[in-house]
Formats: structure tokens, C-alpha cells, sequence
């Protein structure tokens, strides 16, 4: 196997941008945040004024914004209309804001057909996570997995990340994150959920080293396999 796929999903804290991002810079693959993505149609549709809680104005201007992702997972980069959007996405504004507007069909084909091309032009092979990568983005990678770990564990490392910038307590967080986890896994278009074929980890206990390490070990077993 030459060059190889392999799609990371879910919900939010379970580790998958860290753990993707070394995997990818180990195996000298490349590296795609999907939720980069919509963050950044959401960030688009915020800053054109558009009415986030109105899916029709959403559809409508979906194919607007200009979004591209650099896939060096040394350092991934992400830009709109060629405004670089890395820092402004991650806001809580967004965050908030981001189901919503994921959940559009229309926005969700867009960034998907972006998504698809950009896998197929990745020559030694790409990590790609998100939510939906396993299930309908890329339902032929070599490998999925499916990350997991408890809601404390998941808002305990997601409220780390915040103590300093925006200050935001456990409690907040967790609620938060519950409520977007609720809101992507019951959409109706491709939502959150676990390929069959996809490999379950549950991270809660597991140090990220441990999740790189087992992740690149299954790589190795499927191209071992392929030869
Ligand atoms: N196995 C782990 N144990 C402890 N902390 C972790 C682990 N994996 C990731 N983290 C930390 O948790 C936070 C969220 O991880 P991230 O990779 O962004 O998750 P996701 O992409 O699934 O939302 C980061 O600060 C990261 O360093
Ligand atoms: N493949 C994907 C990836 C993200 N998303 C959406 O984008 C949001 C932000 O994703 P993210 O990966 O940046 O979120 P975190 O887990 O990093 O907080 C998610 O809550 C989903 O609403 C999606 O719908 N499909």
C-alpha cells in the first residue's frame, strides 16, 4: 500500500486533532481538521451577517466562501477568501454557532466534495478527522477509527485548553460540549456516529502517546497486510 487513507472520528475532546496531526507527522502523511472547515464556514457566515439560525439563508450562500487547508501536519494552516481564520474560529462565538451550521445539506456537500478532492490529491497518503469521515466522506479508507472517552475526561481537557484565553469553568464546558456532541450526532444529514468497520478506542485513560501508538500500529498491520 502505497499510499494510505485513514479517517479519524469523534465527538469533541476525544483527542482527535492530536492524535491525527502526530500520526500524520510520523508516517509522513499529510492532514486534514474537517471541523477546521466548518468552523470556518461558520466564521464566513458570522462575519456576511448571515443569520445563522436561518438554514435557507445558510444554503444559500454556502458556496460563497473560498476555504482552503494547508495539510503539513507540522503546521496545518486554514484561510477564507485568503484571510487566514485560525485563530478567529476557535472562539466560543463559533463554537457555539458551528451544528447549526454544519448541519445545512448544502454546506455539508460543499465542504465535503472540498474534503474528497483534497484526500485524492494527497500523494503519500492523508490522516483526515472529523465527524463524518469514516461514515460518508471517505467511506473507502484503508482505516478508521472511532475515538471515544467520558464526557468529565473530554470537558477536563477542553476547559485546559480555554483556562487563560476565554475563561470558561468545567461545568460550562461540559454542558457545552454535551450539547454539540447531542446536536451532531441527531442531524439528519451525516451525523456524528461510527462506521462498522471502524476500530473503537476509548481514550479516557490512555495517554495521547498511547493513542499515537496504537493508531500507527494498526497502520502498519493494514499496509503490512496489503503487501
Ligand atoms: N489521550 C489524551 N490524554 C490527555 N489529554 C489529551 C489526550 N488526547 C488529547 N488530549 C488533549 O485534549 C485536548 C483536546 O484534544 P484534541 O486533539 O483537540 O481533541 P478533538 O480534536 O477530538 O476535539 C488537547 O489539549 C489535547 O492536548
Ligand atoms: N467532519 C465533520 C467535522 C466537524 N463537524 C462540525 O464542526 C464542529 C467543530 O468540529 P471540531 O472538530 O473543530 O470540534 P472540536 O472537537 O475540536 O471541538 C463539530 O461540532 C461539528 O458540528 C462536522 O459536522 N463534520
Amino acid at each position: 500500500m502505497e499510499s494510505v487513507i485513514v479517517a479519524i472520528d469523534g465527538p469533541s475532546g476525544t483527542g482527535k486533532s492530536s492524535t491525527s496531526k502526530a500520526v500524520a507527522a510520523k508516517l509522513g502523511l499529510s492532514y486534514l481538521d474537517t471541523g477546521a472547515q466548518y468552523r470556518a464556514i461558520t466564521w464566513w457566515m458570522i462575519n456576511n451577517g448571515i443569520d445563522t439560525d436561518d438554514p435557507a439563508a445558510i444554503a444559500t450562500a454556502s458556496a460563497k466562501p473560498v476555504i482552503v487547508s494547508g495539510t503539513d501536519p507540522a503546521g496545518p494552516t486554514i484561510t477564507v477568501d485568503g484571510v487566514d481564520v485560525a485563530g478567529p474560529i476557535r472562539t466560543q462565538e463559533v463554537t457555539s454557532k458551528v451544528s447549526a451550521v454544519s448541519a445545512v445539506a448544502e454546506v455539508r456537500a460543499v465542504i465535503t466534495e472540498l474534503q474528497r478532492s483534497i484526500a485524492l490529491t494527497a500523494r503519500q497518503g492523508i490522516v483526515v478527522e472529523g465527524r463524518d469521515i469514516g461514515t460518508t466522506v471517505l467511506p473507502d479508507a484503508d482505516l478508521k477509527i472511532f475515538l471515544t472517552a467520558s464526557p468529565e475526561a473530554r470537558a477536563a481537557r477542553r476547559s485546559g485548553e480555554l483556562k487563560g484565553k476565554e475563561s470558561a469553568d468545567l461545568a460550562s464546558t461540559k454542558a457545552a460540549l454535551i450539547k454539540r456532541d447531542e446536536a451532531d450526532s441527531s442531524r439528519r444529514t451525516s451525523p456524528l456516529a461510527k462506521a462498522d468497520d471502524a476500530v473503537e478506542v476509548d481514550t479516557t485513560d490512555l495517554t495521547l502517546d498511547q493513542v499515537v501508538e496504537c493508531v500507527v500500529t494498526l497502520v502498519e498491520e493494514k499496509r503490512a497486510a496489503a503487501r
